[in-house]
């Protein structure tokens, strides 16, 4: 009988509140099951000083986690879905895909100025190619500055390098409990969130039905399918989560429409369209809405985007 259950988690304080948040929704569903979270350092939390998109790996937030779920050192890993590649390790699954915060981006300003407010040339620190291309071609004057780090370096840096703002996910911003610093909720008319983005996910082995059955009360149906959808979309389009692609699906009276959008890095071409259909489609729907883009030139935008930065996949 498995009454002991060891969540993983990162060790940053947005992936521990996650991990935390999982692990009480477990609590009130199983009062009589024990449950605890334990942290590790990824890679991604190790090398601070590359670009991300330079460093090329996909699973930089997760591979730690999913060798402790391989070798039984854990039986279950919280993740960010944005933070989860499209492909899992043999023998590993998503178990479950909590109900989706708002997913959408913040801009956190000085004066609390909104995009379109900013001073012509203003600097705008974020280290995600999705969000530089999409402002880029908003605002093609913007100035992008490469900041990493959790959110609290972030907001330490927005305000140590004097920078006119940063641009994070609701989801984050939220959760740390900063939502009285935000300025904008940046339209997704403007910025289209990164794939699976406000989302919780709960990765397991494939063979384990036990944890399957005792983490299926935290599944969210709608958030599912519309991250699945997403997922698709960035599977067909070859992306990991460092490529400028972004996608929003959301299903509603079991529809599912879901829109996507790949940007040059320099906010020249951005090719945006969206698809609709039955959500148990969802999958199909994501790869049809990738065929479209890739018709319409997008395997071209990011074929040349991997070249810039180095990307290898
Ligand atoms: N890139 C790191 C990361 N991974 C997940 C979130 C936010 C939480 C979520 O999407 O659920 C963030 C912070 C951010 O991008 O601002």
């Amino acid at each position: 009988m498995l009454n002991n259950i060891t969540l993983g988690s990162r060790d940053s304080v947005l992936a521990m509140w996650q991990a935390e948040w999982v692990a009480g929704g477990l609590r009130r569903a199983h009062p009589d099951l024990n449950f605890h979270v334990t942290a590790m350092k990824t890679k991604g939390d190790n090398i601070l000083d590359v670009a991300l998109a330079k460093i090329g790996d996909k699973g930089l937030f997760t591979k730690e986690l999913e060798v402790a779920l391989l070798e039984g050192k854990i039986n279950l890993a919280v993740h960010s879905m944005k933070d989860l590649p499209t492909q899992l390790p043999d023998g590993l699954t998503i178990g479950a895909v909590c109900s989706r915060e708002y997913p959408g981006d913040v801009l956190i300003a000085k004066n609390n100025k909104t995009l379109q407010e900013l001073r012509p040339g203003a600097r705008i620190g974020t280290s995600s190619l999705r969000r530089r291309a999409q402002l880029l071609h908003y605002r093609p004057d913007l100035q992008m500055v490469d900041i990493r780090g959790n959110l609290p370096t972030r907001l330490r840096k927005f305000r140590e390098m004097d920078l006119d703002g940063i641009i994070l996910a609701y989801a984050g911003v939220k959760r740390m409990g900063y939502e009285n610093l935000l300025s904008q909720m940046i339209p997704f008319e403007i910025c289209l969130p990164a794939v699976g983005q406000g989302s919780i996910g709960i990765e397991i082995r494939s063979d384990d039905d036990a944890t399957r059955a005792i983490i299926s009360p935290l599944d969210h149906r709608e958030s599912r399918l519309a991250i699945e959808a997403e997922r698709a979309f960035m599977k067909r389009l070859e992306g990991g989560c460092q490529v400028p692609i972004g996608a929003y699906a959301r299903v509603e009276s079991n529809r599912l429409s879901l829109e996507g959008t790949v940007a040059d890095l320099h906010g020249k071409n951005a090719i945006r369209r969206s698809i609709s259909g039955p959500a148990e489609n969802a999958g199909q729907l994501g790869n049809q809405l990738a065929e479209i883009l890739i018709e319409m030139g997008a395997d071209k935008i990011l074929q040349q985007a991997r070249q810039e930065f180095g990307i290898h996949e």
